[in-house]
């Protein structure tokens, strides 16, 4: 598979596969996911969705298939591959002494970026970080609140590229249904997201593509819209989980 479109897509695999251990974990995987969209990827404990997001990240080495981020090979140049991602895992990590504005300076001075105040407020804005949260340590932050705090950093290095791991995972309705939106903002700005969830009805709200992953594979792609039926859907992805 290469047409040309598919190529240009910010986040795209192609017939990758990867073993840990000794055991194939990812059979032939392909995905793409062009600036605008995001992709959800679903699927039971250990069918292979954190470690889809690894080797994106260059962590793992493939043993077959194609893997490009904003056409950068991770396998090839991780670090460069990197610097084009925003990654959010399940538990973003902070500075717990420091507050946001600290946090965030700290960590783009690593890549060699000083924002001002001003455009740090910006960020924090459209991430959606009350205004009164962002001096207090983020000791004392809830998940949701560290999320807003990377989505600020990864919208402050205009990333074009989005990996979330399990991001709603333990979010109370309110916050989930703000995660949501936030996904959803961050498309229009044409950012790709592919993010892994076991939260199918989240993944209808705000991602555009769904895939089923099983042993290493999607064995089930479908795109929203108005007339998904997320039942019909919640049944087959029973079934893909188990498979
Ligand atoms: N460090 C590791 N070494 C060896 N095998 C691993 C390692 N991490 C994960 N695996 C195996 O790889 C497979 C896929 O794991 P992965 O974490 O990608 O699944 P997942 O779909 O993210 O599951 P979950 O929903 O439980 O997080 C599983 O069989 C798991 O046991």
């Amino acid at each position: 598979m290469s047409d040309s479109s598919a190529s240009q897509a910010p986040i795209r695999i192609d017939g990758l596969s990867l073993s840990r251990s000794g055991r194939t974990v990812l059979s032939n995987l392909s995905l793409s996911v062009e600036a605008g969209q995001a992709y959800a990827l679903l699927g039971g404990n250990g069918a292979g969705k954190s470690t889809t997001i690894a080797a994106l990240l260059g962590l793992l080495p493939a043993e077959g298939g194609v893997m490009e981020v904003a056409g950068i090979d991770p396998v090839e140049a991780p670090e460069a591959a990197r610097r084009v991602i925003g990654y959010l895992p399940e538990n973003v990590a902070l500075y717990e002494q420091l507050d946001a504005y600290e946090n965030i300076a700290y960590f783009l001075a690593l890549g060699g970026a000083r924002p001002s105040r001003a455009a740090i407020d910006e960020a924090l804005d459209a991430a959606g970080l009350e205004a009164d949260a962002r001096r207090l340590r983020t000791a004392d932050y809830s998940k949701g609140m560290r999320q807003k705090v990377a989505i600020a950093m990864a919208l402050l290095r205009d990333v074009p590229v989005l990996l979330l791991d399990e991001p709603t995972s333990g979010l109370d309705p309110r916050a989930t249904a703000d995660f949501n939106a936030l996904v959803r903002q961050l498309k229009a700005r044409g950012t790709a997201i592919l993010m892994v969830t076991h939260d199918l009805l989240g993944a209808a709200d705000c991602a555009d593509l769904i895939g089923f992953l099983a042993k290493g594979r999607i064995v089930e792609e479908v795109a929203t819209g108005p007339n998904l039926d997320v039942m019909a859907l919640h049944h087959r992805y029973g079934e893909a989980a188990a498979a």
